[in-house]
């Protein structure tokens, strides 16, 4: 069993006086791999407290992790999104390449042509089936994208309309992505897309339908070709699964070398984490950091603000992948966790947030762990003055948390000494973002092995979804209480 002991190794210090006491402090807690600088210098972590932990649960963990084992206990299955990274069993590994090689083979054919001439994808998914690819499409195709990708989650028929609306139905592919094909926005919006497909005279629209899924026999049956399916593992986790197929509109519009280098990246952490000590390895040492605030000292937030425009998805992405994860009350074994678990995820970009919710960050009540992830390099074509302004933000932000200023009008007072991570990439390109993506959920990973949860479920979203179906059906329906049913009456359903 995990130990959380570390924590009392921890000195109540501040931040100030961390640092006055050891001089190779900014030195040894920052840390330079892939080409991105994670530094710890600025949270409470210790040397005491990195000495004191005892990594032989969580390397067991990894290694199970890696060795296909079941490590989703819940679901009787194990979690082999690495393996498309090419770390697992064997046979996992040759199947993740074999579909990466089908999903190549389906980028050339619309290349070359296979499929009229294409400009556009309709990308519809939702939660692990969107928020990947999203993610990938906004922060590395600004300049060089191919095809115009439009991702489509949501049930609301206005974010139908817009999407629709960007795209052309005579030159636009729909990947329908949903690892279940049974998430009901998703088939809802796919038949939006087949029906402006059929409306607008498209000669055969079935044939402009790709499926994405791990259930490739539900796909079959809604009536797309197989041909046409790409499938992913039924052991990929939604919010893990942006590395197999579900990456297609990516790989589409950035190239499949910029899919493979992102795989590279991330296979370079998974490398790290079995390798590195426990006070080099960076993922770790960010979970510590994180149980220092959840578990140590009662914080309840954790805020990530992306200092670049291209990373602005990077905190809603990291919300399913953090929150959906390690969002739980119960430990493996059903008994009841130990203190809190996975601290709620919120964030925004920077300089925005500073003008909307920094004012709490400096002087609220509230303990709020930071996160500022930036890039040195400035994107093609931009202004080096502003980023070099956006930058210097970024820092003096972190600089101000932590030193405060002292003033004799409590208005005026900033009380510091709270902390932030900086992560600081060179460059973004598909290796450094494919990095930053896998030191976030080994991250997560090594949260949940220390609290002894599971972070491969989500029971938690199913009751909702009962509650959705179960809201639509008369007989059901007076079985709702009072409030409810006079919503429903209210808007008319
Ligand atoms: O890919 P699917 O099966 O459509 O599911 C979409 C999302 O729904 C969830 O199951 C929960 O809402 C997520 O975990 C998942 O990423």
């Amino acid at each position: 069993m995990p130990s959380l002991a570390f924590l009392g190794a921890q000195p109540q210090s501040t931040l100030a006086e961390l640092f006055a006491a050891d001089p190779a402090r900014a030195e040894d807690f920052a840390h330079d791999l892939g080409g991105i600088r994670f530094d710890f210098a600025k949270t409470h972590l210790t040397r005491e407290a990195i000495a004191a932990f005892d990594p032989e649960p969580y390397h067991d963990a990894l290694a199970r992790l890696f060795a296909g084992e079941v490590v989703n206990l819940t679901e009787g299955r194990a979690a082999e999104h690495p393996a498309e990274r090419g770390f697992g069993s064997p046979d996992a590994v040759a199947l993740a390449a074999q579909r990466h090689n089908r999903l190549r083979a389906l980028v050339d054919a619309v290349e070359a042509g296979a499929f009229g001439d294409i400009t556009g994808i309709l990308h519809i998914g939702i939660g692990g089936s969107a928020l990947g690819p999203a993610l990938l499409v906004d922060a590395l195709g600004r300049t060089e994208r191919r095809y115009r990708v439009e991702v489509l989650s949501n049930i609301d028929g206005q974010a139908v309309d817009e999407a629709l609306g960007r795209l052309d139905p005579a030159t636009t592919l729909v990947a329908i992505a949903s690892k279940t094909f049974t998430t009901a926005e998703t088939l809802r919006n796919a038949d939006a897309a087949l029906a402006w497909l059929e409306g607008a005279g498209v000669e055969d629209p079935y044939g402009r339908l790709i499926a994405i899924t791990a259930a490739p026999e539900k796909a079959i049956e809604f009536g797309i070709d197989e041909t046409r399916v790409l499938s992913f593992a039924p052991s990929v986790g939604g919010r893990y699964s942006l590395w197999s197929a579900i990456g297609f509109p990516a790989a589409l519009a950035l190239g499949t070398e910029a899919f493979e280098a992102m795989l590279d990246g991330a296979a370079m952490i998974d490398e790290h984490v079995v390798e590195a000590p426990t006070d080099q390895n960076v993922p770790l040492l960010a979970a510590l950091a994180d149980l220092t605030y959840t578990q140590g000292r009662g914080a309840e937030t954790r805020a990530v603000f992306a200092y670049d425009e291209r990373l602005r998805l990077l905190p809603s992405y990291l919300q399913q992948l953090v929150m959906e994860s390690n969002g739980k009350s119960v430990r493996l074994d059903g008994s009841p966790a130990a203190g809190p678990t996975s601290a709620i995820l919120w964030g925004g970009t920077g300089t925005d947030a500073q003008h909307a919710v920094f004012q709490l960050l400096h002087q609220g009540t509230h303990l709020v762990p930071v996160e500022f992830v930036a890039v040195a390099e400035a994107a093609d074509e931009q202004d080096p003055a502003h980023h070099r302004e956006l930058l210097l933000n970024c820092f003096a932000q972190g600089a101000a948390l932590m030193t405060g200023r002292v003033s004799d009008d409590p208005h005026r007072h900033y009380p510091g000494d709270r902390p932030s991570i900086t992560i600081l990439l060179e460059d973004l390109d598909p290796a450094s973002l494919g990095a930053l993506i896998a030191f976030y959920e080994h991250r997560t990973f090594a949260e949940a092995v220390l609290l002894g949860i599971n972070p491969f479920d989500q029971f938690g979203v199913e009751l909702g979804k009962d509650m959705a179906r179960a809201i639509d059906d008369p007989d059901t329906r007076a079985g709702f209480d009072p409030s409810t049913r006079a919503l429903i009456e209210k808007a008319g359903l």
